[in-house]
């Protein structure tokens, strides 16, 4: 990522919903919070959204944010979104890491 800025963090549960059984399942091989990053590749002008578990720095997400992307903030520390495959969802650990993510996420899809 030595090309990219970070342009906030935050610490959420990360998840994708299971559509065969209509049910929100960990992102990754494990249930537990993570350290979400919004990149911005500033020469290519992109956005994606990486986050790693904060034990053991696994790659939970790594999705990219596109011009259009509908950011749903279902709830106040539940917020989630669609891409042509999946759903995630980030419930995140206090309503001002949500806020600051929402916040810069809202301003990347403007600035795509
Ligand atoms: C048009 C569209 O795509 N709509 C999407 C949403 C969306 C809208 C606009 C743009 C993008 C998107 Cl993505 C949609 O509605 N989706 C996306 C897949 C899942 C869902 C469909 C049905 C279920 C019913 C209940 C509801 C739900 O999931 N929650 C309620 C609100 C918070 C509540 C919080 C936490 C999570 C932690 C586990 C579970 C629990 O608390 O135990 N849970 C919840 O229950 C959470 N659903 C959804 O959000």
């Amino acid at each position: 990522m030595s090309n990219e800025l970070s342009l906030t963090s935050g610490r959420a549960n990360v998840m994708v919903y299971d559509d065969v059984n209509k049910k929100w399942v960990p992102a990754g091989t494990t249930n537990g919070f993570a350290k979400v990053h919004i990149y911005h590749h500033v020469v290519n002008n992109t956005y994606r959204v990486v986050g790693r578990k904060l034990q053991d720095q696994e790659v939970v997400i790594n999705c990219a944010i596109l011009k259009g992307l509908k950011y749903n903030q279902a709830t106040p520390t539940f917020h989630q979104w669609r891409d042509n495959k999946r759903v995630y969802g980030l419930s995140f650990s206090s309503v001002d890491d949500a806020n600051s993510f929402a916040n810069t996420m809202l301003r990347a899809i403007d600035n795509l």
